[in-house]
């Protein structure tokens, strides 16, 4: 039970994260691996006593993250829109719901409830989610962790996509390293813990808004 739950403070649950949002596939994959490794980076969370955020529902790897942090007596909080709230399209969510206007506003309320970011195996809507925390840290919006959950290599094009944009003179080597990956949830979250940041946010959520709005840090008068 909620209410019940044993207060986890940074130093017993010794991460700096109280949660991480994670993105996935809708779909489960192929692999019996993809499924694993959802249901393993479910129970590091319960371990370290990381509460989740994602994108709502039960399907695919995204039902097997939520329910394995669900059962494990974490807090979940799905944020779905409105148009995805039919059960047959999502499955039947765990924990708290938050509904929302559309996908703009869905990835803005993910982000600002999470202080880390993680990214399982998916498809588009995984990738969309993934590439624009990390290109929100280079504009200088949010300067949390970013990490790739790189399950039996499926994101080793990506990287090696990454890594050419490197070489080609698109992606700085500051912007590369913004990106954390590891083949295991526990070598992901260790390695993200001790990420120090490269990049100062310049930028400030806009609290008034419900959408992605910043404005200028000079020019809010918050520190961030
Ligand atoms: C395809 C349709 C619905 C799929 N249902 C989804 N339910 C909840 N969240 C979703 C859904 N589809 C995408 N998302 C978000 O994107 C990520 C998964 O997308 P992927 O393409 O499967 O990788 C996930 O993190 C969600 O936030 C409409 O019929």
């Amino acid at each position: 039970m909620e209410g019940e739950r044993e207060k986890v403070t940074e130093e017993t649950r010794g991460s700096r994260f109280r949660r991480i949002c994670v993105y996935c596939g809708s779909a489960s994959g192929k692999k019996a691996s993809y499924k694993e490794a959802a249901v393993e980076l479910g129970k590091e969370l319960v371990e370290k006593g990381i509460d989740l955020v994602y994108g709502g529902g039960s399907i695919g790897l995204m039902g097997l993250v939520s329910h394995a942090v669900h059962d494990g007596g974490r807090h979940v909080i799905g944020v779905i829109p409105k148009s995805l709230m039919p059960r047959e399209v999502t499955g039947e969510p765990v924990g708290e719901v938050r509904a929302v206007s559309g996908m703009h506003e869905r990835k803005a309320e993910m982000a600002r409830n999470a202080d880390a970011f993680i990214a399982l195996p998916g498809g588009y809507g995984t990738l969309e989610e993934l590439l624009e925390v990390i290109t929100w840290v280079q504009l200088g919006i949010h300067k949390k962790p970013v990490g790739l959950l790189n399950v039996d290599g499926f994101y080793d094009s990506l990287l090696s996509f990454i890594d050419l944009a490197v070489e080609e003179g698109f992606i700085t080597q500051a912007a590369r390293r913004i990106v954390i990956s590891a083949s295991t949830a526990k070598e992901l979250v260790s390695k993200m813990e001790e990420y120090v940041p490269e990049y100062e946010t310049s930028l400030v959520w806009d609290a008034e808004q419900k959408t992605l709005n910043y404005v200028l840090e000079r020019e809010s008068g918050v520190a961030s």
